[in-house]
């Protein structure tokens, strides 16, 4: 105990230096939504792909590209060499026979041409094998990184604060973080399946037209290349405005749905049916139009490349024909140029979706970089203390002020102790600050001014991840997962045995009512815990805290959806749960907290009366008194 206190007080200069009678800036940027610290580790696009695709520590992954490089580049050669080989098959048909040897010249090029039908069979089919390997390869490395990045995103959003959390919508976040892990995939997908392998085509091509019939048609050639890219470029950004208004409302839809699927029950109470349906229309009706733009302006871009790239075929067998007419070419020649310029004409084809592709990839690769570039605002300083013995010692607030955005303070110079083994209520009014007192013990949030010390340890000083260990919450709004009961009694402690899941399923009066489920212990709860009622949503959250068996716990009205006899039963075992354990129980109903050692009664963010449940009342004109009159006149 002494080491960690010595070791605190060193850390209390270091992590909590600021007096307590100011609000400090950096407190308050604290408290904000999760902040983009100054060295947030915000990488660009450039190095995404760079760890993606070249990962430094992965050399298995760096191999695997270095064979797809080599892959791409063979696959290309073969599948230029083709329309070359099919020059020579149709040359030596329009070769003039010698009529003194025909009998060996019909064996010989017969010989000669069936070596190069076999040649020319073997580009063919090793193009696309070469292709498809080379696809099986980059996949291993598409899945690894996608891989990565995705467990680096999850991990990195159960880190971020809860103000993080509760400023975005689930469903949107979901789209950022799927788009986001496949944004790098995509573009590095159109970098190794098109870009680099029709880049490669195209220079081949050059060269092979260059070195074979001539300059004039690699002119051509490059002429054509570079209208229809110019054409696909302006096209594309022009026509990128419908895609948008279609994506948004694709997006509008997904999460209207969700929202409404999730709402269900109260579009029900109040018969709101076509209210959303009508809402649900108006986006259909923009996705509609978008989409029927999308495809307009689509038919617009292929019609013109389509044109762009017979022009260029015409221009080129025109040349050739007349080049043939004169006997500087041989009709081998024009079907050589032909079938290279539609090879070629079949990636550039795909240009206009890819550049697309990669313009929406880098803006979904940004807002998942955004994403991870958020730091948590709670910070642990380089030497916090383990919470273990400073979590049996008394609870203090000391001036604690406290609001989620610094013009509304919520708290204001709170003062009060938890003695070690102690319980304090709290009560107030609705919204009078007491769910924020426990969302502030459990370090979601720093105070703006003041502190909160655990066993004599600024909590800031505590080890988070090892003091959250120490305190079992039962949160006011019990949320379940979508799994069996089991499960979500076990999630308190998950090396927990069957027989710890049934004593504190016990405790919290719950047992029962499992056994009698259809499937006990294995019954589906449903999502967020809606097949159960509240009262047994709340028990299971109960069991599952008890399961924790922290020795610091927080009951944010544990029992208010119960009945009376069943509170009555469950504020009995709770007792002997928190027995010896230091314990904040905030509660509505009075009857329930009658015990405490000291109840505080807040207002206005203050503690307007405190003492125990006696002391209270024995002023009849309390505030504690007028609630509890009230209630007793209500029961
Ligand atoms: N995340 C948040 N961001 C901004 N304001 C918040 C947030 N959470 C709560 N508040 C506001 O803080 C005030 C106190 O809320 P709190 O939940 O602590 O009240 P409470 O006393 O527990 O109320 P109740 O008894 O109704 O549960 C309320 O005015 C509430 O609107």
């Amino acid at each position: 105990m002494l080491g960690v206190m010595l070791g605190a007080s060193r850390s209390i200069r270091r992590c909590w230096a600021l007096p307590s009678t100011s609000i400090s800036s950096t407190r308050l940027v604290s408290t904000t939504p999760s902040s983009k610290s100054e060295n947030s580790g915000s990488l660009t696009s450039y190095e995404q792909l760079k760890k993606s695709f070249w990962p430094a520590d992965r050399p298995h992954i760096r191999r695997k590209v270095v064979a797809v490089g080599g892959l791409i580049v063979c696959s290309k050669l073969a599948n230029t060499a083709v329309p070359l080989i099919f020059r020579e098959i149709i040359n030596y048909f329009n070769t003039p026979l010698d009529v003194e040897h025909i009998p060996q010249l019909v064996i010989l090029s017969g010989t000669t041409v069936a070596s190069w039908v076999l040649i020319y069979g073997a580009a063919r089919a090793l193009s696309p094998s070469l292709n498809e390997y080379k696809n099986t390869l980059f996949s291993v490395v598409a899945q690894s990184n996608i891989r990565t990045v995705s467990q680096r995103t999850y991990d990195h959003l159960l880190e971020l604060d809860l103000s993080f959390h509760q400023s975005r919508k689930t469903g949107q976040l979901s789209r950022v973080i799927d788009r986001g892990t496949r944004g790098a995939d995509s573009i590095l997908r159109a970098l190794v399946v098109n870009i680099v392998p029709t880049l490669l085509e195209l220079c081949l091509v050059f060269g092979v037209l260059w070195a074979s019939v001539g300059f004039e048609y690699t002119a051509i050639c490059g002429l054509t290349t570079a209208s229809y890219i110019a054409f696909t470029y302006n096209v594309t950004v022009w026509r990128t405005k419908f895609r948008k208004q279609m994506n948004k409302a694709d997006n509008e839809i997904g999460f209207k749905s969700f929202d409404t699927m999730i709402n269900y029950e109260t579009v029900k109470y109040f018969n709101n049916e076509k209210f959303e349906g009508a809402n649900y229309s108006k986006l259909l009706a923009a996705f509609e139009q978008g989409s029927l733009k999308t495809q307009s302006s689509l038919s617009l871009l292929n019609s013109g490349q389509q044109i762009i790239i017979t022009a260029g075929i015409t221009a080129s067998m025109y040349l050739a024909v007349q080049q043939i007419l004169s006997g500087n070419m041989s009709v081998g020649d024009l079907v050589m140029i032909n079938l290279l310029l539609i090879q070629v004409a079949q990636p550039l084809n795909f240009l206009g979706s890819i550049y697309r592709e990669i313009q929406q990839s880098h803006t979904d690769m940004r807002k998942l970089n955004d994403l991870l570039s958020n730091r948590p605002s709670l910070q642990e300083c380089s030497d916090a203390v383990t919470a273990a013995a400073p979590c049996r010692g008394d609870i203090v607030f000391n001036n604690v002020s406290f609001g989620y955005s610094p013009d509304k303070m919520i708290l204001r110079d709170l003062s009060f102790t938890v003695p070690s083994g102690k319980t304090v209520a709290i009560v107030g009014g609705s919204g009078s600050g007491k769910s924020t007192i426990v969302r502030l013990l459990y370090r979601f949030y720093d105070p703006l001014k003041g502190g909160i010390s655990i066993g004599g340890v600024p909590l800031n000083v505590l080890q988070l991840d090892d003091y959250r260990r120490n305190v079992g919450v039962v949160p006011q709004d019990c949320v379940l997962f979508n799994d069996n009961v089991r499960y979500n009694i076990q999630y308190g402690n998950t090396a927990a045995t069957q027989e710890d899941i049934i004593r504190a399923a016990k405790l919290a009066d719950i047992h029962e009512a499992i056994e009698a489920f259809p499937d006990g212990y294995d019954t589906l709860v449903g999502e967020r815990g809606q097949m159960l009622s509240g009262g047994e949503k709340q028990r299971i959250a109960l069991a599952r805290a008890v399961l924790k068996d922290a020795p610091i716990l927080l009951y944010d009205e544990a029992t208010s959806s119960l009945d009376s006899l069943t509170e009555h039963n469950i504020l009995e075992a709770l007792n002997t749960v928190s027995a010896g354990k230091t314990s904040i129980f905030i509660a509505h109903r009075l009857s329930t907290i009658m015990d405490a050692d000291e109840i505080l009664v807040l207002a206005n963010g203050s503690i307007a009366e405190r003492g125990t449940h006696k002391q209270l009342l024995s002023d009849p004109n309390s505030m504690y008194s007028d609630m509890w009159n009230q209630q007793m006149s209500t029961e």
